[in-house]
């Protein structure tokens, strides 16, 4: 096998709550996970030249070691001390810097592709040990599916399934850091909490209804706050039918939660008609056909 191809999908959090800062600055988190059917597509070749090379197919995303593909490859040939060189590209769908975890998708693509295609091996949980030097959100990428994350996010807990339903993605035209939220975000006693335990009994009952009312994600009262038009978006998908609406991740994507699946092509093609158009996905919840071994 000289090349294989990958499909990198994006995730939502469902619920994101977040515990206490860190020594090492990051956050102890509690996020309910899920994958959507929006995806990247990465093949990755062996290539005779001793270097590593990227094609994507936006302009404006690094092709360079700041592309996490990049240092993704540049891991996995330092692990196993792998001098051929190797030729990736990217054709990017899910938005950059959306809160859809698109990059930290790709890095996990890129890391269980390069597993298959050198038959290194590693299981899941080598991978996901490998893949959190890279990102807090890249051992869920690995998982994927619904789960439960914790830690800074490479503690996880397959849940699920989430009840079957539509989901509507639209990502406002800026770029959020999600450094910038994390440090901005105040965790006093007037912010409230999502309850994640009763998220967690509501998709054990496989129960829409009641995971609906659960749902939340503090990082909105920082990105909300900045950008009032996520708000204006949240309040428009409840206008046109969704059952809530929420920030995925820091933001600035904005999902909302369908059960009727004509609602949410009306809705999508109404934002299709909005200032959003090129930044609009109606999507589902996806899990992987064959989880990897563990
Ligand atoms: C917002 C989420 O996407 C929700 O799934 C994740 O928590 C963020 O995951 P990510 O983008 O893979 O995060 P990283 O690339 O590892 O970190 C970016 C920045 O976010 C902050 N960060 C991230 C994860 C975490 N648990 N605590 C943090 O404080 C840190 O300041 C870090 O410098
Ligand atoms: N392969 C890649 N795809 C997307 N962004 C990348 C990639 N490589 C590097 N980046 C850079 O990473 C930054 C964050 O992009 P990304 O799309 O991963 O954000 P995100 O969806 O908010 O992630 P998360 O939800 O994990 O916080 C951008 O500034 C982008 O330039």
């Amino acid at each position: 096998m000289n090349s294989i191809t990958m499909k990198a999908y994006a995730k939502i959090n469902l619920g994101l709550d977040v515990l206490r800062k860190r020594e090492d600055g990051y956050h102890d988190v509690s996020m309910i996970m899920q994958t959507v059917s929006l995806y990247d597509t990465l093949t990755f070749r062996k290539s005779r030249k001793r270097d590593i090379t990227l094609k994507t197919n936006l302009p404006y995303l690094p092709s360079d070691q700041k592309n996490i593909v990049y240092k993704a490859i540049e891991l996995f040939k330092n692990t196993f001390h792998i001098s051929e060189g190797i030729h990736a590209t990217i054709y990017k769908r899910i938005p950059v810097a959306a809160g859809l975890a698109g990059g930290s998708s790709d890095a996990a693509a890129a890391l269980k592709g390069l597993n298959t295609l050198y038959r290194t091996g590693l299981t899941l949980k080598e991978l996901m040990e490998l893949g959190v030097t890279l990102g807090a959100d890249v051992p869920y990428c690995l998982l994927m599916g619904t789960a439960l994350s914790e830690g800074i996010g490479e503690i996880l807990t397959p849940l699920g399934p989430m009840p079957s339903c539509n989901i509507l993605l639209v990502k406002p035209d800026l770029n959020v850091s999600t450094k910038y939220v994390y440090e901005n975000l105040v965790l006093d006693h007037t912010v409230p909490h999502p309850d994640i335990p009763s998220m967690l009994k509501a998709i054990e009952h496989g129960d829409l209804a009641e995971l609906i009312v659960t749902m939340g994600n503090i990082l909105e009262t920082v990105t909300v706050k900045e950008y009032p038009v996520i708000n204006h978006i949240k309040n428009d998908m409840i206008n046109n039918g969704a059952l809530t609406s929420l920030m995925s991740g820091s933001g600035p994507t904005v999902f909302g939660i369908y059960d009727n699946p004509a609602t949410a092509e009306k809705a999508y093609k109404y934002f299709k008609n909005s200032s959003y158009k090129k930044q609009v996905f109606l999507t589902n919840p996806y899990w992987p056909d064959l989880p990897l071994k563990q």
